[in-house]
């Protein structure tokens, strides 16, 4: 089955128009463009074939039906206060071609947009067919505002960290940790040896690195307090499959508590040096370690804070209809649902369309994916979110041209 190729550039108006060459039209599994026509109703596809360079040119506009004057996209595109879109599930379902497709649809919609990977194995460079690995921003071509990628090495990060933490002094650490914007950390503990502390990483510093990321101008606490940041009013994390993201995210409630810990250590041990200094008679040597400590502590419920707030933030489960991707789903949503994270949509992706002549391979499968979308609606966990399908389509989704047509299928 051969699939057929994007090879131009998308159309940029407001009607949402896409324009695609394809060389081939359709196959009999995945959904055709034609056959987007007549699946997903709420989008209406008109679609025109000209004859150009002996290609198809196929046009697909979109028009919202008015039985959804108001749609779950236009409450995403809202506002110009900065939202934060998170896409998890389990690997392969999808995360980063929905990732990326809303971002390229925030940025068709006039927000300046930054898209972030946190998945060890990145796939938007994949996706948008563009390479940002590098660990910097970098402008992605073709939409109408600013679209910024970065991916996020945790495992590079992570070899970075364990060598540095095996060099002399702990000078290697604190450079390390000034990298990820945590030498404040490194400096006020120094008495404490951090070097041991660090040397048995707790779960979830993997997750801590590759949030804070080796360079502490993109780590999350720097999207919400560096200005130059503000201009970017949609940020969508492309985050890795489900176990690592909810280490993640129990990340800045293990810190706090950690950091509480050692704030209650620290002023035991300043109370003490203070009594044994006075006793000599030498001056007062408390620093205000406390304080920072006490204010990475605020920094750091800040970001918690950040990762519940419905108003800013949500949490979009990606899956497929099966009863696997569905079994997993509902875990994470419940460990969500523990951890406060708001949660409001389940993308069903890959769904097949409705077609007259399934073959019977075409049929099974349709069986198979009817009962995991009958599972998702009986599901304790699932059934309240509001269930989005996306269709499995017959083209790569790579580029921003075929993200921007998954986009409009998918955000509406
Ligand atoms: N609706 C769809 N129709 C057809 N192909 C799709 C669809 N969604 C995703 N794909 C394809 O499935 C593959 C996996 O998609 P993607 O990389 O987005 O998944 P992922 O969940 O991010 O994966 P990983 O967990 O490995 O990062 C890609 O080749 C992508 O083009």
């Amino acid at each position: 089955m051969s699939s057929p190729s994007i090879l131009s550039p998308p159309s940029t108006n407001s009607m949402a128009m896409t324009s695609f060459f394809l060389h081939s039209p359709k196959t009999h599994m995945g959904i055709s463009l034609r056959e987007a026509k007549t699946s997903f109703s709420s989008t209406f596809l008109s679609l025109s074939v000209n004859r150009k360079q002996g290609r198809k040119s196929l046009q697909v506009r979109s028009v919202a039906a008015p039985s959804e004057a108001i749609t779950e996209f236009d409450d995403m595109v809202s506002g110009t206060k900065r939202k934060y879109y998170m896409l998890g599930g389990k690997g392969g379902v999808g995360k980063t071609s929905c990732a990326a497709s809303l971002a390229v649809k925030f940025a068709n919609n006039g927000h300046p947009t930054l898209v972030v990977s946190t998945d060890p194995a990145h796939s938007l460079s994949d996706s948008f067919a563009q390479d940002l690995a590098g660990g910097t921003l970098v402008a992605v071509e073709g939409p109408n505002s600013p679209l910024y990628a970065l991916e996020i090495n945790p495992e590079k990060a992570r070899e970075e960290f364990r060598s540095a933490n095996q060099k002399n002094g702990g000078s290697g650490i604190k450079d390390f940790m000034d990298g990820m914007g945590l030498g404040m950390l490194v400096e006020q503990l120094g008495e404490l040896k951090l070097g041991e502390l660090l040397d048995t990483p707790p779960p979830g510093l993997d997750e801590a690195i590759a949030i804070s990321k080796a360079r502490k101008d993109y780590s999350v606490i720097q999207f919400l307090e560096q200005e130059q940041y503000n201009t970017f009013t949609r940020i969508v994390f492309d985050t890795a499959p489900t176990g690592h993201t909810l280490r993640l995210l129990s990340l800045p409630d293990f810190l706090d508590a950690s950091i509480g810990k050692i704030l209650k250590l620290k002023e035991k041990i300043a109370s003490a040096t203070s009594a044994i200094k006075s006793v000599f008679g030498q001056e007062q040597t408390q620093d205000n370690a406390a304080d920072k400590l006490k204010r990475l502590r605020e920094r750091m419920i800040k970001v918690r804070e950040l990762f519940r707030d419905t108003d800013s933030t949500e949490f979009v489960i990606v899956t497929i209809p099966t009863v696997m991707a569905v079994s997993e789903s509902s875990r994470l949503r419940a460990s969500l649902k523990k951890e406060n994270v708001p949660v409001k949509k389940l993308v069903v992706n890959q769904v097949l369309p409705p077609s007259s002549s399934d073959c019977k391979f075409c049929a099974m499968k349709r069986k198979d994916q009817t009962r995991a979308l009958d599972m998702i609606r009986s599901d304790p966990e699932l059934s309240g979110l509001t269930m989005i399908q996306a269709p499995l389509v017959d083209v790569e989704i790579r580029g921003v041209p075929a993200l921007q047509f998954l986009g409009d299928i998918v955000w509406r």
